[in-house]
């Protein structure tokens, strides 16, 4: 496991933080989960049938005996979930909806965090992005002064680690989107340690090399997220190599503060960022950690479906570690 890793499990022993895991019958979060009991660095909150997910353990011979299982079907607490359901959602649901809603594993795990019984939320490898989010949407909500919540993945291959935004949720941003989505970022890669955040915004234009509303999108996105944080390391409108190869960068964009180095990269909407992260994953080897959930109140995470026991492993490390500096 990379420094990265090793660092947050330093971190995290003894802090006892307690993460949720919505899917508790899928085999990748159950055997995670086992592991991240065993290794003593937080402990798991399965959801879902209490003898069916004991039963799943035992074949997986997955010890869970430092972990908590709740059943919404069966959870003494429940009045008290709804009546905070009720209370947070303000005339958009009844209690008697609030009952349903809540037997949904994701929106039952949410009211744990939202209601300080857990510390975060790892979901997703079983379920659609739109369906493990919504309820951190409509209930976590997003911290003052942010107006939106975006989706990073940190990209580490050896010793290169990098952040991609917004891979998970804007589907097509407009600039202020965007300017917030960088500002966001950056704050994420200051907490994973890649430092200085040196923010790109990648296009198919490098510097008015094509202009278009697209590219011109994107570089309205850089003046305003130079005005929302003026210490910022940010530039573009980018192509990738621009952004990345110094040698191509001083062709394309030569008076660039970024010189070909940045590390942060943020796509212009979800298509090219969804597509990017997957390419980096798939075909150059990085491990694609997330999408982590930026800007919201309680950390909540995502999983990709097509993720391993070792990125829920991961994720939740990063879950829990967002937990600690909330
Ligand atoms: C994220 C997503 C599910 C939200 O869509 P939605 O459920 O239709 O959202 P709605 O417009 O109905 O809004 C639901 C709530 O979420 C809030 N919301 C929506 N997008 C938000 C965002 N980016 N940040 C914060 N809150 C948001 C709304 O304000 C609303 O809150 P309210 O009910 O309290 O008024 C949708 O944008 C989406 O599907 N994105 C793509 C996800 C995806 O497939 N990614 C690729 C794989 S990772
Ligand atoms: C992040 C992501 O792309 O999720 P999924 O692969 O589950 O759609």
């Amino acid at each position: 496991m990379s420094d990265l890793f090793e660092g947050l499990k330093a971190k995290l022993t003894g802090q006892n933080l307690r993460i949720v895991f919505p899917e508790g019958l899928d085999e990748r979060i159950l055997t995670a989960a086992g592991k991240l009991a065993a290794d003593g660095v937080l402990t798991p909150i399965l959801i879902g049938d209490i003898e069916q997910i004991q039963a799943k353990a035992s074949d997986l011979d997955v010890s869970l005996d430092a972990a908590e299982i709740y059943d919404p079907a069966n959870f003494a607490m429940m009045d008290e979930l709804v009546a905070a359901f009720v209370e947070r959602r303000k005339g958009k649901a009844t209690e008697e909806q609030a009952r349903k809603i809540l037997l949904d594993e994701n929106y039952f795990g949410t009211m744990l965090v939202y209601s300080n019984k857990a510390d975060g939320l790892v979901s997703g490898a079983a379920h659609s992005t739109a369906d493990t989010v919504r309820p951190a949407l409509q209930i976590i909500k997003t911290k003052e002064g942010v107006r939106k919540t975006s989706g990073v993945f940190i990209m580490v291959r050896e010793e290169e680690k990098y952040v991609f935004a917004d891979c998970a949720i804007n589907i097509a941003p407009d600039s202020q989107d965007l300017a917030e989505i960088a500002v966001e970022s950056a704050k994420t890669a200051r907490m994973f340690d890649v430092e200085p955040p040196r923010v790109a915004m990648l296009s198919f234009s490098t510097k008015g090399s094509a202009v278009s509303p697209e590219t011109e999108r994107v570089s309205a996105a850089v003046a305003e997220a130079k005005l929302r944080d003026p210490l910022l390391i940010v530039d573009g409108e980018f192509q990738f190599d621009a952004a990345f190869v110094p040698s191509v960068a001083e062709k394309k964009a030569p008076d660039s503060v970024i010189m070909g180095n940045a590390n942060v990269f943020v796509f212009p909407n979800l298509e090219a960022g969804n597509i990017g992260y997957k390419i980096a994953q798939r075909l150059g080897g990085f491990d694609a950690i997330g999408p982590i959930l930026q800007g919201l109140n309680r950390p909540v995470n995502d999983l990709s479906r097509g993720c391993s026991e070792e990125d829920v492993y991961k994720l939740a490390l990063i879950t829990a570690a967002q937990a600690l500096t909330k």
